[in-house]
């Protein structure tokens, strides 16, 4: 019957409006079942009874009340079915990106984007049918062709038999048919997600592509997905409507049985006009409700299915926040940072990533990180960063253990320039601003001198109010990275997370950015992801990595009058020029 636990919590946690949709529909089917009998009791006056004839504004008076009751509660189950699903969805909505924050790039990064964007948007969009009708419906559809039982039963036992009978055929067949669609509908939202994802894969790498000249076969993929997504939809549909076949069939015979019966008792006497006519009128209407359930039966589904997908990302809340183990007292960041015996391993993985690594690095000095691809230089990051945790061991910031502070308390202490900044497709005063909002204008500008984008933005004729377009299109990629330093000098944080920034600009642009990075560096914590060797001889240490092991450490000069990794990278590096 489409009943998901998980979805029924949601309605638990705020039955409010549920319970008030649900009374004011029950209301509905009180008021539907007066609105016969006072009918009929005019039709008979009418008729048959004509010596009543001066009680028929009275009854025709109670008529429209009851039928203006009618449509005030029908309108207010609606809305609060309407107002329920809303807070639903925005509580959903918020937990789900919530989830995604704390979860950090490392999550979303093992997930399609544009799956996960389905599932956030569509997935939520699709529990609004499931909410705002299905579940409303499922209770009317028990309370009204229950009050009109309690009404027929009196009146007509025979016909008030019939109703009992063939009722639950029809949730019998909802089931039946819902066991053999539930499987569709979830293939059909899956096709649809891998189509998403899909499609923002070939939009986002739309240049590679035309490059490879691959553009048409990837449009014939898209192509045979989209007709992946046409075959399961019609699937789906003739589903749905061989269900709402069904049950109009079974509430059509249902009908025609009561008619004929109620006909031929009428005939030979043996029942009265009133009662015939009263269970004759009501019948549709008991049918009615069950009939809608079975229209609104694929909302249900959906939303089933819809709930297949948002929930496993749900489930990673708990893991995404630990209240009760993080300290919220503030944080003194200028302390020494100590990787104790840190390993990562990767899910899917056999081989540790990272670790067992130890090391310190003391407040205000630079500490630059070098080794071969795949080394585990930007692992190192990623755990500063905070967006994936050690698999053993621990960091500690002076006498803290950094897991017990809270990520986003942490990362407020963190400037972090990467080799490919992101931008949004906004202008470029919010881009600057994202670092800092509260920045002021004298932060804003001291940040753009110091990063070297002031004669940019003087030669561009809607200055910081330029849109940038999406992931920064209409920037070089050296303006990018400038733009990147400028946020980390609005940042203003103490701790300076580089993943060498200058590693693919040419000679000058290098001199240019490297001369901001330095301005940058002063008298903060740098941890610096080196692939130019010739940026790092000034550092206070330095770690060569290895297979996700230290190999060396310790300053230039140290490590060049040795024998290895270093001394040979920086005989090669000194020869090629690089
Ligand atoms: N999200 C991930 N899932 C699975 N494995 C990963 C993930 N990120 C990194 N790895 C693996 O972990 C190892 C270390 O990767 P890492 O990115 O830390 O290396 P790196 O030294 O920064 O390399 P590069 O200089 O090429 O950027 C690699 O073998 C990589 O394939």
């Amino acid at each position: 019957m489409n009943l998901d636990r998980r979805l029924l919590k949601l309605v638990t946690a705020q039955p409010r409006p549920f319970i008030g949709s649900i009374i004011s529909g029950s209301l509905g089917g009180a008021a539907l079942v007066a609105q016969a009998w006072l009918l009929c009791t005019v039709v008979t006056i009418l008729f048959l009874e004509q010596s009543d004839i001066a009680a028929i504004p009275l009854y025709l008076l109670l008529f429209g009340a009851v039928s203006l009751l009618r449509a005030l509660v029908s309108w207010t189950a609606q809305i609060e079915a309407n107002r329920g699903t809303l807070s639903i969805k925005k509580n959903l909505h918020s937990r789900l990106t919530a989830v995604m924050a704390s979860l950090g790039p490392n999550y979303t990064a093992s997930k399609q984007s544009g799956q996960l964007s389905t599932t956030i948007l569509r997935g939520i969009e699709a529990l609004d049918p499931y909410f705002s009708q299905y579940i409303p419906q499922l209770f009317l559809s028990l309370i009204i062709p229950l009050t009109i039982l309690a009404a027929v039963i009196p009146s007509d036992p025979l016909s008030g038999l019939i109703l009992l009978g063939t009722a639950p055929l029809i949730p019998l067949f909802m089931i039946l048919i819902g066991k053999a669609a539930q499987n569709m509908t979830e293939k059909q939202w899956k096709t649809l997600s891998r189509m998403s994802g899909y499609f923002l894969d070939v939009l986002q790498g739309l240049t590679t592509l035309k490059l490879f000249g691959r553009s048409r076969d990837r449009i014939a993929s898209i192509e045979q997905m989209s007709e992946a997504f046409r075959a399961s939809t019609m699937k789906v549909l003739k589903i749905a409507f061989l269900s709402s076949l069904t049950l109009e069939l079974v509430g059509t015979i249902g009908t025609a049985i009561i008619a004929v019966q109620i006909g031929l008792r009428l005939l030979a006497g043996a029942l009265d006009f009133h009662t015939a006519f009263f269970v004759l009128l009501l019948t549709p209407d008991f049918y009615l409700p069950l009939r809608q359930l079975g229209t609104k039966f694929h909302a249900g589904m959906e939303g089933v299915s819809a709930a297949n997908e948002i929930f496993p990302v749900l489930e990673h809340e708990s893991e995404s926040t630990h209240p009760d183990k993080q300290t919220s007292s503030p944080v003194d960041p200028f302390r020494p940072i100590s990787f104790n015996d840190v390993c990562v391993r990767y899910p899917g993985r056999t081989e540790n990533a990272l670790g067992p690594v130890s090391f310190t690095i003391e407040p205000g000095t630079k500490t630059a990180i070098i080794g071969q691809s795949g080394a585990g230089k930007t692992t190192c990051t990623q755990l500063l960063l905070r967006f994936i945790t050690p698999s053993s061991g621990n960091i500690s910031i002076g006498e803290d253990n950094l897991q017990s502070i809270p990520a986003s308390q942490w990362q407020r202490h963190i400037a972090w320039v990467s080799q490919q900044p992101w931008l949004f497709n906004t202008s470029l005063r919010e881009n600057l601003l994202m670092a800092r909002p509260d920045a002021t204008r004298e932060e804003l500008n001291a940040a753009i001198a110091s990063s070297g984008l002031t004669a940019l933005i003087d030669a561009l004729p809607e200055g910081l109010e330029t849109i940038i377009g999406e992931q920064g299109s209409r920037m070089s990629g050296g303006e990018a990275q400038r733009l990147a330093i400028a946020r980390a000098f609005i940042r203003n944080a103490p701790i300076l997370v580089l993943d060498e920034p200058t590693s693919h600009t040419d000679p000058h642009l290098e001199e240019s950015l490297q001369k901001s990075l330095k301005t940058l560096m002063k008298g903060r914590t740098t941890i610096v992801i080196a692939h130019r060797l010739n940026t790092i001889m000034d550092a206070d240490r330095i770690i060569v990595l290895h297979n996700g092991t230290i190999l060396q450490e310790g300053t230039h000069e140290e490590l060049i009058g040795k024998e290895g990794y270093y001394r040979t990278a920086t005989m090669t590096a000194r020869e090629t020029g690089i």
